[in-house]
């Protein structure tokens, strides 16, 4: 009957009858039989729990009725838990890692169980890395990707239902069932137990949040907050059991002191539940945890617990006598098990231990990197007489302990997801996608996604940089952009000795800082415009960077510790691989992008390019409409490039105009308001003054009428005076008033006409077409393709490639003069060497021909030619407009 009430209220309950014995019961039917509390889930059935996602635990296993707080990083992990948290079942499994290498700061006072391994955990032999024993959690709640748990039942894996995310088919194991005979014994290790971690609470602040967890009374309603509270209290970064999530001050040691009475009259499920409440509360080892968890003999189980809080009670005992050693004491207890925790807040250092304690994992970190580190704290603590140095060991560590060692985001290997991504953002360029995805498939089957340095080459604004970008979001990596077009200077990338002053890390340096993970997406733009000086190369910096070989031992000067660059996917843009060097351009995979037809502009224009510049402009899709005509011309009239860049911004130019007018519309109709509200004040102002000389007129008609029959007739003529002067200045007020409020009608009529006029101006709704473009856009910048209706004699029409795209172009050659020896070619124009060459060879061959066929015919050695090719193929020529 007990078990159908929260032991929220039967507490309640129970303190009306100062009874504690019924609440103590409730509480552990709470515990024991996990019935469902009304904000956690329906109904969840315990026993039904069979098939459970794994969590793998990186610090302690999760011991029944204890919280855990965890971090789970893996979409998929947490999708799948929110689904059983909304489900009939909000239970999960919590397994330790048997490994300690995954172990991130397996510090005792962390802030939350991270279950960010979970990629490095995929496939079958996942199963192997855990152990095989762990605990039914219960999910109180999910807020992001932080999980609350709460163990409920020890469990066993059966065997492996799926991979991705990890779970399992386990049964719920018992606890042997013990000897009548052993339960003097099992009694008498239970009060041991029981008054050693009496004595260790009372002298200690350690475990009390977790006591105060384990003891209090979790109603249904509670769970909530309680998981808020703990949430909140970690965020704030409140470390350590002691500081933990309540107020130590309300700890109840009563209840404790309850609790412990309570195996006088309670069942055998006391003794199960002493020893892991002991287990939970004891800064064992993670193993040594795991050992009780497994330990399925109930005495064992206590015994192995009895040892465990004998020694914490050792180390407190010895810290109170001996205050100097706590510290220390602390400290190896927390160096035993495998954190190194800086307990001391005084040294200059400490904002750096802590920041590599708190945010770092310390064993992620290289081992090389931690004895820098140690060297530079400790150089830092001694405190350097000179005041520069130690300025420079601080920006030192400053740099050195911001890097995100061993901090990754998680790939996504989804290709659908990519594909939908890549779709999304830009229309067209198949091949580029298609490497993309290749790279995403090796990388789901490989685990290793390394590979070539894709290059993505072609014609500015066909949207290299904007692609990395798209692949950026589809990996889940962090992007990162290095302009290096004219970089000359290697220290740029390799950063300057530490001995400089204001000497500053390169930008791969600062490109980790910035992303704050290991793996981010890192875009090389424009290598192919990379500088070079006479006393520099940064290709070599560069070269160092690419390489796959070189990059896991990449050094940054201004560090002087090698980092593993290895993680890092590098892509570079070029407009012309031509121009970029043989070794560089060894280590790259190039993609190329063409530039687009007329056809893909239009398709990119309308599905991506207005739609954008749209939401860029804050204008509703609504408020304008460019017509097809209008896209058209801007492409084949405004823009001759290979790209999209200049119709994008002719795009922006439109829009920002069409924002303006709006607006100028707004502001209009607000100002003409505001003129209208100071226009009606001031005629207020105006009745209030008529209405004062009304108010004196009405005075001085009571005066007259008093004074009317008063003593001295002189004495009345005067004020008769008076008021005669009185009352015709209140006449004039009068007739003032009147031609001032008919001035303010006529005023306000002419604001809101002035008003409506305004708004009239501008239309609703915007409609660009081809007659009204050039209001927008200017006229036009170029012609159509062909100049001369028939090609003259003398000029050919030549197709042309450039690091800008392919485009047509005029060759024009014009005789100039004729005499004896004249003979001869002029060059001019936009021609490079090759196109030089080939000129004088068509020269040459002609020639040669005519001396074959007609010896006698001089022109070639006699006349004088002039070739021009014009710069701006596309634009008239001076000869094709004189044509014309
Ligand atoms: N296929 C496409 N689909 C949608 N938008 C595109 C496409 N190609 C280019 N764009 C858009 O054109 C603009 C210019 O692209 P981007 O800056 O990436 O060009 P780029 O090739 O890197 O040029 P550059 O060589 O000058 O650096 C971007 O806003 C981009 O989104």
């Amino acid at each position: 009957m007990l078990k159908l009430f929260t032991s929220h209220h039967v507490a309640s309950r129970c303190r009306n009858r100062n009874s504690h014995k019924l609440a103590r019961r409730a509480f552990f039917s709470t515990l024991t039989d996990s019935k469902p509390t009304d904000t956690v889930s329906a109904k969840p059935c315990l026993e039904d729990c069979q098939t459970v996602v794994a969590l793998p635990l990186l610090r302690k296993p999760l011991i029944p009725g204890f919280y855990m707080p965890l971090f789970v990083n893996d979409p998929k992990v947490l999708a799948a838990l929110q689904e059983s948290k909304s489900g009939q079942a909000p239970y999960a499994g919590a397994f330790l890692l048997k490994d300690d290498k995954y172990s991130s700061t397996a510090s005792s006072s962390s802030s939350f169980e991270t279950v960010n391994i979970l990629d490095r955990l995929k496939g079958k032999e996942s199963l192997n890395k855990i152990h095989q024993v762990g605990t039914l959690a219960q999910i109180l709640s999910i807020q992001g990707e932080q999980v609350i748990l709460i163990g409920r039942k020890r469990l066993q894996i059966t065997e492996m239902q799926s991979e991705d995310p990890l779970t399992v088919q386990t049964h719920h194991i018992k606890d042997k069932p013990y000897d009548k005979d052993d339960e003097v014994i099992i009694k008498a290790t239970y009060f041991e137990v029981i008054s050693m971690l009496r004595d260790v609470l009372e002298t200690t602040s350690l475990w009390r949040d977790q006591v105060q967890t384990y003891t209090q009374d979790i109603g249904g309603s509670n769970y909530r907050k309680l998981a808020e509270t703990i949430l909140q209290k970690r965020r704030r970064k409140f470390t350590g059991f002691g500081a933990g999530i309540f107020d130590a001050n309300d700890l109840n040691y009563k209840k404790l002191t309850g609790f412990g009475a309570g195996v006088f009259d309670a069942n055998d499920l006391n003794y199960k539940k002493l020893a892991d409440f002991g287990a939970g509360i004891s800064g064992a080892n993670k193993h040594k945890i795991q050992e009780v968890l497994e330990e399925l003999d109930v005495h064992k189980r206590l015994v192995l617990v009895k040892k465990q809080v004998e020694v914490n009670k050792i180390q407190v005992f010895h810290a109170s006598i001996f205050p100097e050693s706590t510290a220390k004491t602390v400290e190896d207890k927390q160096e035993e098990s495998g954190s190194a925790k800086y307990v001391k807040k005084t040294r200059p250092s400490d904002k750096f231990r802590e920041r590599v304690d708190i945010k770092l994992s310390l064993e992620e970190i290289p081992k090389h990197v931690v004895k820098v580190m140690e060297e530079k704290f400790e150089k830092l603590d001694r405190g350097e007489k000179d005041c520069r140095s130690t300025d420079s060991i601080y920006n030192y560590l400053d740099w050195l302990t911001a890097l995100p060692w061993g901090e990754c985001s998680n790939d996504s290997f989804d290709v659908l997801r990519a594909e939908k991504i890549l779709d999304e953002d830009h229309y067209g360029l198949h091949d580029v996608k298609e490497r993309i995805l290749e790279f995403i498939a090796v990388g789901t089957l490989t685990s290793n996604p390394q590979g070539k340095i894709i290059c993505l080459s072609g014609p500015p604004g066909v949207g290299k940089t904007s692609i990395a970008r798209s692949v950026a979001r589809a990996l889940n990596r962090k992007f990162f952009r290095l302009a290096v077009g004219g970089l000359s200077d290697s220290s740029e990338i390799k950063g300057e000795r530490g001995i400089y002053i204001g000497a500053a890390p390169g930008k791969m340096v600062q490109c980790l800082k910035e992303v704050g993970t290991e793996n981010p997406l890192v875009l090389f733009d424009e290598i192919d415009k990379l500088g070079k000086s006479s006393r520099d190369d940064p290709e070599g910096a560069l070269l160092e960077l690419l390489d796959p070989q070189q990059n896991t031992h990449f050094l940054d000067y201004f560090l002087d510790v090698t980092i593993d660059l290895s993680k890092v996917l590098f892509v570079c843009t070029a407009n012309d691989t031509d121009k970029i060097s043989g070794p560089l351009l060894d280590r790259m995979e190039v993609t190329e992008l063409a530039g687009y037809t007329t056809d893909e502009k239009m398709h990119i224009a309308r599905d991506y390019l207005l739609k954008n510049v749209k939401r860029k402009c804050g204008i509703k899709p609504e408020q304008v409409d460019v017509s097809d005509t209008a896209l058209l011309s801007l492409i084949e009239n405004y823009c001759g490039e290979a790209g999209v860049r200049n119709l994008q911004k002719h795009i922006e130019k439109i829009f920002r105009k069409i924002a303006l007018k709006l607006v100028r519309q707004q502001a209009f109709a607000k100002a003409a308001m505001t003129d209208l509200k100071s226009s009606e004040t001031a005629a207020e102002g105006s009745i209030e003054l008529t209405n004062e000389y009304l108010r004196l007129a009405d005075v001085l008609k009571v005066f007259e009428y008093a004074v009317g029959g008063g003593p001295t007739r002189e004495k009345s003529r005067e004020i008769a005076l008076k008021l005669g002067r009185q009352q015709a200045s209140t006449k004039a007020a009068m007739t003032d008033l009147k031609s001032y409020n008919e001035y303010l009608r006529l005023k306000e009529l002419e604001y809101t006409l002035g008003v409506s006029e305004k708004s009239r101006a501008v239309p609703e709704k915007f409609t660009i077409d081809a007659s009204n473009l050039s209001d927008y856009v200017g006229k036009p910048v170029f012609c159509g393709e062909k100049i001369y209706e028939q090609t003259p004699v003398g000029v050919v029409m030549g197709l042309a490639w450039t690091a800008m795209g392919g485009s047509t172009l005029y060759i024009e050659t014009t005789f100039v003069e004729e005499g004896e020896g004249k003979g001869g070619l002029h060059i001019t124009g936009h021609l490079g060497r090759v196109m030089k060459e080939s000129a004088e060879i068509a020269h040459t061959v002609s020639r040669r021909i005519m001396f074959d066929k007609d010896p006698g015919n001089l022109f070639f050695a006699n006349s004088k030619l002039h070739l021009h090719v014009p710069k701006e193929p596309r634009q008239k020529t001076v000869q094709a407009q004189a044509a014309q």
